[in-house]
């Protein structure tokens, strides 16, 4: 099975312990400042462990846990979004869904607003992507989902994962009109993106706050034709004064939430029932807003272990399965430095 990891491993490994049996497992990557989640491509099934419905989400009945729980991404997209986007979605290595996937997709494919509030590296960004690519048409040239991003890192990294996505099929038997993606960023070329914008809109835009609000007050593109509004971090947004007297403009002056499906994303929402209630009050959102709270940053455990293990470059990788495999740890943080696509074989991941 394949997973994302770096060829260059820095042997530190730190796992929790001590482990109850290890039925689930989960693995953490972290680059610099994000965590890479490794279970779900790992089949794991981490529900049991790290998921939590709060009182305002749709309950699920164990029946429909169950099934819901051996489904693949391709099934719960099936009939929403296009072929050729799960196509390229397995591709790149997403077959099984997260916690995250896993809940959310079915409300949001049901047409209702969502908070989606799960743990760095759940997978909320491919969330609101597959919303996104099973609502717009890529033949209508008009801004149909925008995603509104606290920081320039992060809207650089959303938008190479949507135009992953979207890519044409490599099949020239298909006939399939690309999909554009527009990165509207702070300290990016405006001007350039203005003529873009006017000549032909793209289908999607991933913004900066600050950016946005120039082309939207200097009325260089409008929101008419929006479905999907998606505020990634919303927290981080909400909580900077320079941004939040702009993020309430955009959600209730430029726009309105009767006219499209909303999305809000975060790791953490502090009072997240205030902001539920807010939401709904302030208009930000349509009543039937659901809370999907998936994997709360569980408190830290009782007991952490840090291996250290001094090895050759070319054995790092080798080494770490082999320790991942010998201790069998629930949990754990891998340190690396850079990432590159590599095969595990499916041994070294199925606890
Ligand atoms: N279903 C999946 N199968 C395998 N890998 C996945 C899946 N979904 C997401 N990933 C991978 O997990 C990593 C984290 O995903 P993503 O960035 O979407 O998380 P996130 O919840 O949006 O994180 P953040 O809160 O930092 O924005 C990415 O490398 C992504 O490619």
């Amino acid at each position: 099975m394949a997973s994302s990891t770096s060829a260059t491993v820095l042997l530190s490994l730190t796992i929790t312990a001590p482990y109850p049996k290890p039925t689930t497992c989960r693995f953490l990557l972290q680059p610099r400042n994000r965590y890479l989640n490794l279970s779900s491509s790992a089949n794991f099934s981490a529900k049991a462990l790290f998921s939590s419905y709060n009182s305002n989400s749709v309950p699920l009945t164990k029946e429909l846990e169950t099934n819901c729980n051996s489904l693949t991404l391709r099934e719960i997209c099936q009939d929403h979004v296009p072929d050729h986007v799960l196509g390229r979605m397995e591709e790149l290595g997403y077959v099984m869904p997260t916690d995250v996937q896993r809940e959310a997709l079915p409300v949001l494919f049901s047409g209702n607003d969502c908070i989606l509030h799960a743990q760095t590296g759940s997978g909320k960004t491919l969330t609101y992507l597959l919303l996104i690519y099973s609502v717009i048409n890529p033949k209508r040239s008009a801004v149909q989902a925008l995603i509104v991003v606290p920081t320039r890192e992060l809207g650089m990294q959303v938008t190479k994962v949507a135009r992953m996505l979207a890519a044409k099929p490599m099949d020239p038997e298909v006939e399939q009109k690309s999909y554009t993606v527009m990165a509207l960023l702070d300290g990016g070329m405006l001007r350039r993106h203005k003529s873009w914008l006017k000549a032909e809109p793209p289908n999607i835009v991933v913004a900066t706050i600050g950016s946005l609000s120039q082309m939207l007050e200097k009325q260089i593109f409008k929101l008419d034709s929006m479905r999907i509004l998606v505020v990634d971090e919303v927290d981080f947004i909400f909580n900077s004064s320079k941004q939040v007297s702009s993020i309430r403009k955009l959600l209730t002056s430029y726009s309105s939430c009767n006219n499209r499906q909303t999305v809000f994303a975060s790791a953490s929402i502090p009072q997240h029932r205030r902001f539920l209630h807010d939401c709904i009050q302030q208009k930000w959102t349509k009543g039937d807003v659901v809370h999907v709270h998936v994997n709360p940053v569980k408190p830290m455990p009782s007991c952490l272990l840090h291996r250290f293990v001094i090895c050759g470059r070319k054995e790092k990788h080798r080494l770490l399965l082999s320790l991942l495999q010998s201790d069998l740890p629930e949990s754990g943080i891998i340190f690396v430095n850079e990432q590159v696509r590599t095969a595990y074989p499916s041994s070294c991941v199925d606890f």
